[in-house]
């Protein structure tokens, strides 16, 4: 199992639980949407998969290791060793061109693989544009660099939020045609987050947080 969350809890300082005994797995390699209305608490299930945030109580356990025992430091040397992120905000680094943005995080964590990003970079259509900078470029083809550069590090789990909520129906359509490719083609295990039931019907696994549980 590659990812196993067990009964989680979890409430903000001040306000009320978001969720409350939550629990899902997912295998490695394994594609799950997970849904529900604005507010149930999505981003927080996905942040939490992602060990980018504690929880109140429950288990989570990622590549074999329980997240509840991992201070900042453990779960940020986990998550980069073990998993990739895209958000609705392409999040690239404006002073970096394409190229060097594509390869950021895996030179960061030390897999970079000169080859795979080079195909990742061919089957993402953006040969052409390795030179430009992010600011020079559409929202589509953001994203598509945004996602090279999360698959370049070779990630066992991607955690995608709404990554192709800014964009138009033809550009998002492309884009996650393209990210579902290329998970399934590097046995890379995938969480979204998704409004879309038709998106969401393409995946494994689906999963609907309703009042703080997975309905
Ligand atoms: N850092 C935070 N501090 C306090 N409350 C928060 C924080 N982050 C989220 N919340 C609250 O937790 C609840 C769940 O938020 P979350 O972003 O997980 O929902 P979501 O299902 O992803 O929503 P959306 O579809 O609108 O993005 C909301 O009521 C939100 O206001």
């Amino acid at each position: 199992m590659l990812l196993q969350i067990e009964d989680v809890t979890k409430t903000y300082p001040g306000a009320r639980p978001v969720l409350q005994g939550v629990s899902l797995s997912l295998d490695a390699g394994q594609t799950l949407a997970l849904t529900g209305e604005s507010g149930s608490g999505k981003s927080t299930l996905l942040h939490l998969a992602g060990a980018l945030d504690s929880f109140d109580s429950g288990e989570i356990t990622l590549c074999g290791t329980p997240l509840s025992g991992l201070d900042d430091t453990g779960r940020a040397a986990l998550r980069r060793s073990r998993v990739a992120l895209v958000f609705q905000q392409f999040n690239l680094i404006p002073s970096l061109t394409v190229g060097q943005n594509l390869s950021f995080h895996a030179r960061l964590a030390g897999r970079h693989d000169p080859a795979w990003t080079h195909e990742l970079t061919d089957r993402l259509g953006l040969g052409d544009l390795t030179g430009r900078y992010p600011e020079q470029l559409s929202g589509g083809q953001q994203q598509r660099v945004a996602i090279g550069r999360a698959l370049a590090a070779r990630p066992d789990l991607l955690l995608a939020d709404e990554p192709t909520g800014n964009l138009d129906e033809t550009a998002s359509a492309a884009v996650m045609a393209l990210m579902l490719d290329l998970v399934r083609d590097s046995g890379t295990a995938l969480f979204l987050v998704t409004h879309s039931e038709r998106v969401a019907a393409r995946l494994d696994l689906r999963a609907h947080l309703r009042g703080g549980r997975i309905a």
